[in-house]
Formats: structure tokens, sequence, C-alpha cells
């Protein structure tokens, strides 16, 4: 068991870096995407089966779980890893986000935090940058989050630089109420907005606080794909090499490929399973809305020559038949197979990247995309 939290970088192809995180309940192969998992479960999937798909960590959300069973009642229960049977690495977001998404009667305090009322029964909560860090300690998480302010674009000058100010000032309260962790890590969260100087200007105050990974939020929140790309290529410079890189939120397989090639080494999206969830498959040749009537009569699998049962064993009129009947086994077999692909693909943007073929990979991707349901 290594004590410590080490990040490799084991090659670079342009931009796109392959390494590997090394964390005392395992390894995470970057560049990697991590499952979204809710209130402590990957919704519709066994974690085992999450594992079998190649998936290293998953996310945790601290909103919701500190919410009901409660961060307190979690560490009574032995932590979030034995409560959900999953003995490898968790990240858990810092719960800040989902408060702006989904919680009522918001309030942000730079001093005091953040002050909520439950979107469960309605009870106030407060959460402190120093709050947030003792939650995630008490779910036991192993790659925690600052808590941060994410500004929904559009958004003017004066408040993405206020909120950007503050996420920086939150970042060092969190630092400080991290503490000293041996074999866990704290990430710092980039803001900024769609503004280049303020960019650079979290990412510069971040990098100087020398954690151990380095987070770039703010994105995917509204904006067109390539202002999402350029502030990457604005941020990434100013973030030390040496460290992770995540990009959260994101994304379509599309916005990923892109991405890896600006060098980012870490994915979160509630994509696959959200979307897996309301009939859409993702697939080597693009995606498939199992909800179309001219699927109610097609019997060929989704797609013959994939290793995962969802994909090849059954017929997309049987899964059309699931999706419009609302059986929770369509919501069941199209996670399933989202949650392959996108391991899938990750799997290929690592060997692509060992053998300096990444541009080669990402220009075939996207061709197999275009050329649709075959
Ligand atoms: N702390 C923090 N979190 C952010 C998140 C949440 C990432 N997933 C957390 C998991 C932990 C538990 C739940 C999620 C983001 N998610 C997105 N976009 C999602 C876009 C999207 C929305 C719906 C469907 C698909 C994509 N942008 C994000 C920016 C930030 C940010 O600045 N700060």
């Amino acid at each position: 068991m290594s004590e410590d939290f080490r990040f490799t970088l084991k090659t670079t192809d342009g931009d796109a870096r392959l390494g590997e995180i090394t964390m005392p309940r395992g390894q995470i192969r970057t560049p990697a995407f991590m499952p979204v998992g809710t209130a402590g479960t990957v919704k519709a999937m066994y974690l085992d089966q999450v594992r079998d798909l190649g998936a290293d960590i998953i996310l945790g959300n601290t909103y919701h779980l500190m919410l009901r069973p409660g961060a307190e009642r979690v560490a009574r229960l032995g932590g979030l890893h034995s409560l959900i049977r999953w003995p490898h690495p968790i990240l858990t977001d810092s719960g800040g986000f989902q408060v702006m998404s989904l919680a009522a009667l918001r309030e942000i305090d730079d001093k005091k935090g953040v002050t909520f009322k439950s979107h469960i029964d309605g009870s106030v909560h407060h959460m402190s940058p120093e709050r947030s860090i003792e939650i995630q300690g008490l779910l036991g998480s192993d790659i925690q989050m600052q808590l941060d302010e994410c500004v929904r674009l559009p958004a003017e000058r004066p408040e993405i630089e206020k909120s950007t100010e503050m996420s920086l000032r939150w970042a060092e309260r969190c630092r400080e109420a991290f503490g000293d962790q041996p074999g866990k890590a704290m990430f710092g969260i980039v803001q900024g907005g769609d503004i280049p100087d303020l960019r650079i200007r979290s990412a510069r105050g971040l990098a100087g606080l020398d954690l151990k990974g380095y987070a770039v939020g703010g994105l995917a929140v509204g904006e067109p794909q390539d202002v999402m790309l350029d502030m990457l290529e604005t941020t990434l410079p100013e973030l030390p090499a040496q460290k992770p890189r995540y990009l959260m939120g994101v994304g379509t397989p599309d916005d990923i490929l892109k991405s890896v090639a600006r060098g980012i080494d870490m994915f979160d999206c509630v994509m696959p399973t959200r979307a897996g969830r309301h009939g859409l498959a993702f697939t080597r040749r693009g995606k498939v809305n199992l909800r179309n009537a001219r699927h109610a009569e097609d019997l060929r699998p989704l797609d013959e020559e994939s290793d995962c049962p969802a994909a090849r064993d059954y017929s997309r009129a049987y899964l059309h038949h699931l999706v419009r009947s609302n059986e929770s086994l369509g919501g069941m077999l199209l996670t399933w197979n989202n949650l392959h692909y996108y391991q899938y693909l990750m799997q290929g943007i690592r060997a692509a990247i060992a053998e300096g073929r990444y541009a080669t990979f990402m220009a075939e991707t996207q061709n197999d995309w275009a050329r649709g349901d075959i």
C-alpha cells in the first residue's frame, strides 16, 4: 500500500498525455472517464459491473450524501467505500455546483459559504469551505474538490471576476482545512468564465498553492464547444505539467477527444448514465435513439462486434420496446452499453497516445461517428 498520492506522466503525443495516478486504494489510468455515482450508486448499475467495464474511479456526490443519509451517518456506517462496496478510489465534488443546480433558496457569502434549502425536505443547510472538506473527509473521499462557485455563461466580467476571486480564497481555506492527509488529495478548481485573463489569474493563483491536482471548472455550462476548447488552451499552459488536470462535467465523446488533445487527464459526466435512462445509446457508429419508431422491427443488435452483452445480444426492436414501455431493464441495458462505450473510448485513447498515433485515432473515431447508424 503506497502511502502517497503520485501522478506519473508516462508519455505525451502532442498535448495529449498518458499517465497514471497511484493512490492507496488503487491506480487510475489516465486519460480517465469517471462514472458519476450520485447518491452512492451509479444509477441502474451494479458497481462490480462498473468495475468490469474498466472504471478505476467513480464520483460520489457530496450534496446528495450530506442531505441523505448524512455525512456523519456515512462515517458511523464505516465510510462510503465499505457502505457501497467500492474499494477503489472515489472522487467527490464539493457540493457547490450541485447546490446551484438543485437546491432552493440559495445564498452565497464569501465568509460563511453557501446557505441553501434541501430539495428533499426544505431543511436549511450551511456549507462553508471548511465544512465541505469536513464532509468529504467523513465520506472517506480519496480525491476531494475545493468548494467553489461556478458562474453560468453567458455572464458579464464583474460577476465572473468577483466569483473567481472568491473561489481562489476558498481554495486556500480548503487547503488549510484539508491539511496533510497522505494518500489523499485535494484538487483546486480553475474558474474565470470565458475571459482569458481571469482564467490565467485563477490558474496561476491555484498553481501557487502547490496542490496535488487541478480541475478546470466553470465550463460545460452553456458555452459553445469552441469557447470551452479555447479556455482549455488558455488555462492548461498555466498549470503544472506534472499534476493531473480534471475537466469537470465533460462530456460527449467528441468533447472528450478534443479535450484530451489539449491536455486533459480526467473527465466526469452524467451523459452516458442519464442518456441511457432516456433511451439514448452511444455506439462506435454514433448515437442511436431507441425511442425512435424506426427501430421497432430491427432485429440487429446495437453493435454485434462489441464485447458488451447489452450491445451485442439484444435487438434494437427489444430495446425500443423496453424504452417505449419505460421498463427498468431498458435503462439498465442502455446504461451498461453507454458506460461500456465510454470506457472503450478511453482505452482506445490511451492506446493511441501510447503508440504516438492520437491525431489519427481522433480523426478515424470522428469519421466513424459521422458515417452514422449502419
Ligand atoms: N465543483 C464544480 N463542479 C462542476 C461540475 C460538476 C461536475 N460533476 C460532479 C458530479 C458529482 C455528482 C454529480 C455530478 C460541472 N458540471 C458541468 N457541466 C455538466 C454539463 C452537463 C449537464 C447535464 C448533462 C451532461 C452534461 N460543468 C461543471 C462545472 C463545475 C465547477 O465549476 N465546479
